[in-house]
Order: C-alpha cells, then structure tokens, then sequence
C-alpha cells in the first residue's frame, strides 16, 4: 500500500482556497472563552482558552474525545450557556443570549411533535416577527427547497428520523440566520441516512449563504464536511490544533478513499487517540473462559 501522504500537503487550487477563505469577513469569533462548571470539590474548568474565527461561509467542525466540552462550546456559541471569562463576537458584536442570526440543530428530534411539518416550520418565522400568512408563505418554500412539500400537513411522528432532522434544518434555515449551530444532527441516524443527509447538507450550504459550524464525533463526517476542523483536546477543554481540510470540492462519495482524505483522517485520529496504538486490549472475559487455548 503507497504511504499516506503528510495532510498539510494541498494541490494549489485547494490552498487559493483558503487564502480566498481567510480574507472573507470573520462572522463569528470566539476570544480565549472558558467555562467552568460547579463540582463537588470546586469548580470544574471545562473549556480553557478557546480561541477561533469563523469566515464568511466557512464550514467549520468541532472534533474532540467524549466530555471534552463540544456541546458545551457550541451552547455557548447559541446563547443558551454563558462563558465564565472570554468572548464570543457574532459580527464583532458580543453574543449573550439566543437570537435570531443564529439557527441551531440538535441531535435530538427537536421538531414540535404537536404541530405539523408546515406549522413547524412556520414556528421560527413567527417568532421572528413573519406575519401567519408570510410565514406559511415561507415556510412551504422552505418545505419545497428540501423536498418535503408533500408532508406539509404531515406531524413529525409520521416521518423518518431522516426526514424529521431535514424539517429542523428548514426550521433553523427559514429565518435567514448569519450561523447555522449545528450538535451532532445526524447522530441519531442509520449510516446510510447519515451519509445522505451530509451530501442533502452540503448541497444547502452550496447553494445559500450560510456559515456553518458543526459539532460531530465521527471523523470521516468532520472531514467529509469541513473546510477546517478544531481539534480540542479533553480536561480541560483546549483548542489542539485547527486543521485545513485538503480535500476539494465539490465533495463527493467516493473522495473518502483518496489519499488526502485519509491522511488528514488518520493525523485527527492520532490527535483524539493519542495513545490508541499503544494500548493493548484487555479481554479479560474472554481469557476468564480459557478461549486462548482454541486459538
Ligand atoms: N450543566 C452542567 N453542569 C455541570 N457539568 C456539566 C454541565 N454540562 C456539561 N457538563 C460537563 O462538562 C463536560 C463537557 O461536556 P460536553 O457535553 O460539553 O462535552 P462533549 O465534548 O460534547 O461530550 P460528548 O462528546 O460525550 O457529547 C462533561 O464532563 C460534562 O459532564
């Protein structure tokens, strides 16, 4: 097998790229945020100097080992949590509570189960000032853009889990926000609706103007998807490196065999599972039962 090539290696066209990407505006910039979180013994530091910037319709993942502090972040980037100290700037404004620039999608099925799709939709739009009619207007534009039209009067019940997280994204998206917040939406997915809804995700993003940051466990997702990846490391949370993905776009399927692609795949892995290689399995059920003596 050729060796993996070294993941700061890009073609030209992929490096203008970012160059291009640098000099948009910065929408959203967090400066050295912490959190820190009462514990029994004192308080817990969380996260610990994050400092990002977010351009102009940038696509940017959030990657980290389990409690490092992602849903945390992207809480806060939302308004839905505080930092203890630090800022986070949405349009070099400081953001302190919930607001209608940033749209949020949740692992969860988050849809109103009590109102149909249509009405589910028409939710955000009404709370941002859309008159019913204007907001049922949009809503089935909405509705139309992700396919879903025929399930306008359709409850979210009635729907698969696929389809549900497409209505949470046209609910989040139809009131224009600058930030589309997005926590492990396809989380809850079978692997072959969640490899459907990153490609449904990133033909949105192609085709709107929106800035996207995206928390997910799942490497080949965070590549797939990214123009850059924050790496945190865990306890606490820091930022352990901002890697620029070098895969072109458009993405597509089969580039999760390419050669960039699992380079830049295997260095995050090995910045998540630093000690991975070392460890040895300790299979002590199966040693209890003497299975050793079959092999
Ligand atoms: N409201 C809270 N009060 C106290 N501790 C909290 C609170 N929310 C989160 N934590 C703690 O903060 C740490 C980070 O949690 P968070 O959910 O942000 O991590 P994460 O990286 O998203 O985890 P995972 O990958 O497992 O989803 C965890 O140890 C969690 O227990």
């Amino acid at each position: 097998m050729e060796p993996l090539p070294d993941y700061k290696q890009m073609t030209p066209e992929v490096r203008d790229r970012f160059v291009r990407l640098k000099r948009r505006p910065v929408i959203m910039e967090g400066i050295r945020v912490c959190k820190e979180f009462p514990a029994s013994d004192g308080p817990r530091t969380v996260l610990k100097d994050v400092s990002f910037r977010l351009h102009h319709r940038e696509f940017l993942s959030i990657i980290g080992p389990s409690g490092c502090g992602k849903s945390t972040l992207i809480r806060i980037l939302a308004g839905l949590e505080t930092a203890t100290s630090g800022e986070i700037l949405l349009d070099g404004k400081a953001v302190t509570k919930p607001g209608a620039e940033r749209g949020m999608v949740f692992q969860k099925y988050t849809l109103f189960p009590w109102l149909t799709v249509c009405r589910n939709v028409m939710f955000g739009l009404e709370t941002a000032g859309y008159s019913r009619d204007g907001a049922e207007n949009m809503a089935l534009q909405w509705l139309d853009i992700i396919g879903l039209e025929k399930y306008a009067d359709y409850y979210p019940g009635q729907l698969s889990g696929g389809m549900q997280q497409r209505v949470a994204i046209a609910r989040a998206l139809a009131p224009q926000p600058r930030v589309l917040l997005m926590d492990e939406p396809f989380g809850a997915l079978d692997a072959q609706t969640r490899a459907q809804m990153q490609n449904y995700l990133l033909e949105v993003w192609h085709n709107i103007d929106i800035t996207v940051i995206f928390v997910t466990h799942d490497l080949d997702e965070a590549v797939y998807l990214s123009d850059r990846i924050l790496a945190l490391k865990a306890n606490p949370g820091e930022v352990n490196e901002v890697i620029e993905v070098p895969v072109p776009r458009p993405r597509a399927p089969d580039m999760l065999l390419s050669p960039e692609f699992q380079a830049t795949r295997r260095h995050i892995d090995e910045l998540i599972n630093p000690n991975r290689r070392a460890q040895k399995p300790d299979f002590k059920i199966i040693n209890m039962v003497g299975t050793r003596n079959y092999l």
